[in-house]
Parts: structure tokens; sequence; C-alpha cells
């Protein structure tokens, strides 16, 4: 591995910015700019220096190799905030031999020379991406490593059943067929519990680390447009008196207590004449079904039955105008009901991703899958294919946490990752 540096915290100005080096020779370029450092881990306030010229007074701190993020001789300048400041010793950098790193290159160093496994990576990755609350826990945990501990569990289970199998094989004796103990059926029955607990909290999990999606809905004029701009507590879409006034589907982040949600303002349905208004018409309806849960708004409290689905709320809109009906009574104009349908939809999100578990990617839920799918029907089985069916399941969980099979997913994970990390 060559030397590499980026700045680690984003680029401007700031109180301060990080350099990170990482690669053999980290700590020797950091000294030819900053003078000896003598410790590991340790902070030095020096003055940093391109030969004559100073750069910058720096804190600067080295990591041996084996003891630091990417498990290589990683070195820190912490700089005075200023882009310039970080451009003029990047280029000194840059003169004694080190190389810009790419995006996501110290994460990758880290997994290359076993610092992480691939689903601390992805987890690290969301938590780069996590806006709410309910995000970051989910990707802190998946991050710190706790997928990884649970395979390892399951892999000493199956290497114990391995074992197992070896020892019931009689090589002497060609005459008794040999038989797997009770005890190695026993671990790959508590193995596959195991394996289908965590696959059946999958899609709760990748919910809460995506997000939901929310479609308001219901007939033009409605007060759609009006309820969105109220939640927003500011003019995200049109709102006019006429009907037919939004088209596009316009989208709104929201941070839900905690869960990440997008609501989805749409056109308002019926059928009309008008080709534009009618190509809104149809998005309406594809997201609307395409999402998680629907309101349905309506004054009268009415609903369109065939985008009605179990879950879904309905809302009776300008509760200042009608005072009574079905749904839950909201007005845009006065605010009345808003908290209280917020709560409500929160409820209704939270109940679908109580079961969530750790495992939150397709790629992991893939592994979990093939691993349970080895063990399916192991019964009564000579030990050869009992033995083989337990090696199946073994890669599989190797899979998982990217002892082998991992390169196609790297490029792809370190798309999301910034230069730096
Ligand atoms: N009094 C009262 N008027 C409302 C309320 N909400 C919306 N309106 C009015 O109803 C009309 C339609 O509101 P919009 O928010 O544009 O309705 P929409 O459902 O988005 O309509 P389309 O986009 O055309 O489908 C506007 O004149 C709003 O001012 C409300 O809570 N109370
Ligand atoms: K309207
Ligand atoms: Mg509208």
């Amino acid at each position: 591995m060559d030397l590499v540096f980026a700045e680690a915290t984003p680029s401007g100005r700031g109180g301060v910015s990080v350099i990170r080096l990482s690669g053999p020779g980290s700590r020797r370029a950091a000294e030819r700019l900053a003078g000896d450092l003598p410790q590991p881990r340790h902070a030095y306030f020096r003055t940093l220096r391109d030969g004559r010229e100073e750069l910058d007074q720096a804190l600067v701190l080295w990591f041996e190799a084996g003891s630091s993020f990417t498990g290589e001789e990683v070195a820190e300048l912490h700089l005075h905030g200023a882009p310039v400041v970080a451009r003029r010793v990047g280029s000194a950098l840059a003169a004694l031999g080190a190389r810009p790193a790419e995006a996501g290159e110290f994460t990758r160093r880290a997994f290359l020379n076993g610092r992480m496994d691939l689903a601390e990576v992805e987890g690290l990755g969301d938590l780069l991406e996590a806006e709410t609350d309910a995000q970051r826990r989910l990707a802190l945990r998946a991050a710190g490593g706790e997928l990884g501990r649970k395979a390892d569990g399951w892999r000493e289970m199956l290497i114990r059943a391995g074992a197992l199998v070896e020892a019931s094989v009689d090589f002497a004796d060609e005459e008794v067929p040999d038989e797997v103990p009770d005890e190695v059926f026993d671990l790959l029955r508590r193995l596959t519990t195991d394996l289908e607990q965590e696959i059946s909290g999958f899609r709760a999990a990748e919910r809460l680390r995506t997000g939901f999606e929310v479609a308001v809905i219901g007939a033009p004029n409605a007060g759609k447009s009006s309820l969105i701009n109220r939640i927003a507590r500011r003019e995200v879409a049109l709102v006019s008196d006429i009907a037919g006034t939004t088209r596009d589907v316009i989208e709104l982040r929201l941070d839900l207590r905690g869960l990440a949600v997008t609501l989805l303002d749409t056109a308002g349905l019926r059928a009309t004449e008008d080709h534009v208004e009618g190509l809104g018409v149809r998005r309406a309806r594809e997201r609307a079904e395409a999402a998680d849960l629907r309101l349905h708004i309506s004054p009268e409290g009415h609903v369109d039955s065939a985008l009605w689905r179990d879950g879904d709320i309905l809302v009776r809109s300008k509760s200042d105008l009608i005072a009574q009906g079905d749904g839950l009574a909201v007005s845009a104009l006065s605010g009345e009901g808003i908290e209280g349908l917020l709560a409500e939809l929160h409820d209704r999100l939270a109940l679908c991703v109580a079961g969530a578990g750790i495992v939150s990617h397709e790629r992991q839920a893939a592994a979990l899958r093939d691993a349970r799918d080895a063990l399916a029907g192991v019964s009564d089985l000579p030990p050869e294919l009992v033995a083989e069916m337990i090696r199946q399941a073994a890669a599989s969980l190797d899979r998982l946490v990217g002892r082998i099979g991992a390169e196609e997913y790297l490029d792809v994970i370190f798309t999301s990752f910034c230069i730096g990390k």
C-alpha cells in the first residue's frame, strides 16, 4: 500500500481542518513538516514548515500500524480551518510522495487490513447518510460490529457441528453405516432458528434505514398541498382554489420523532381531459400504490377505495369549515388536528419497525437466507452430506461479513463515502 492523504473534515472554512495520512511513511512525512514526533498517540503542538516556509501552526499526532483506524501507520495534522492552509499542506505532502486518497479509501484500507468487516463498513456508510435518530442508532449498532459478532457465534456452532460429524465417521468399519449424532441436528436446528429470526427482522430494519414513503392523496382541492405546507411550516407546494393545481409529485422529508419519512404531495385524483393533469393523476396513483402508507384527504371523509390499504389513515380536511364526518379532523388553516395526525402516523409506522433486527441490507439478508437454505432438510442424512451442508452454510456466513466475495460490493458501498473517510 502506498501513502495517501486527504482532508478528513469537510473542505471549506471552519474551526479546524484535519488532514489524515495513511500508509507506510505517514510518521516520517508528518515529521518532515513538523519536526520530531517521538511518541505515538501524543498530540504535539508544532509549526509546520515546507523547507523555510511556515505553513501553519498545528496539532500533530500519529498512530502505529495495527492500532489505527486503517490498520496502517497513520498521522493526523489538525490545521487552522482555512481552505488555503489545507491546500498548501496538501501540496507539501504530495511533494513528499503522498497521493490524494480516493473516496472511502481509508475505510477500504481498514476493511482490507481486517479492522472492519463488510457489515461494519455498510453500517459506517449508513451512519454517514443517517438523518434521524432511529437511523443513527441502527447504523451505529451495525458499524459497531453487532452482526459480525453474531456471525462469529453462528460460525462456532457450525465448527462444533462439523467436528462432531467428522468424529462420527468410522473409517475402520466399512460394514456399519456411520450415524450423525443427535447433538449435530440440535445445533443446526438452533442455528436455523437464529437465522430465521434475524431474517424476519430484515424488512423492518431496511425500512428504518431507508425511511418511509407516505402518499397524501385525494380529490382535487381536498387540501392536500395546504396540509403539506402546514406540516412543513413553509410553502413547499403551490396552493390555489383551482382544482388540479398540483401535477408533479412533491416530496417533503420529515424527521418524525426519529423516523425518516418522505411525504408525497400528489395531483388530485379525478378523470380529466387535460393531458398534463392526466399524467399527474397517473403518477399520483403509481406513487400512492408503491408508498408504505397513504393519507386519504377529504373534507367529507371520502376515500378512493381502490387505493385504500390496511393501515392507511383517513383525514377529514378543512375541519374549520365542516364540523363532522368520518376520519381524523384536521385544518390546515387553523392547525387543528395536525399534531394528532403526526402522532397517529408515527405510531403506525413505528408498528412496522417494531421487529427490526440488525440486518438492514439486501446483501446481508441474502447471505443469511443462503445459510439457512443450505441447512434445510438436514436431518437423517449420511455424514458426508451433512458435512457438505455445514460447509455451505459456513461459506454463506463468510460472505455475510465479507471474508469472501467482498470485492464486487466494495465499489458500490464506497460510492456513498466522501473523500477523507
Ligand atoms: N378553510 C380552509 N380552506 C382550506 C384548507 N385547506 C385548504 N384550503 C383551501 O382549499 C383550496 C385547495 O387547497 P389545496 O391545498 O390547493 O388543495 P389540493 O388538494 O392540493 O388541490 P389540488 O392540488 O388541486 O389537487 C385552497 O383554496 C385552500 O386555501 C383548510 O384547512 N381550511
Ligand atoms: K387546488
Ligand atoms: Mg395540491
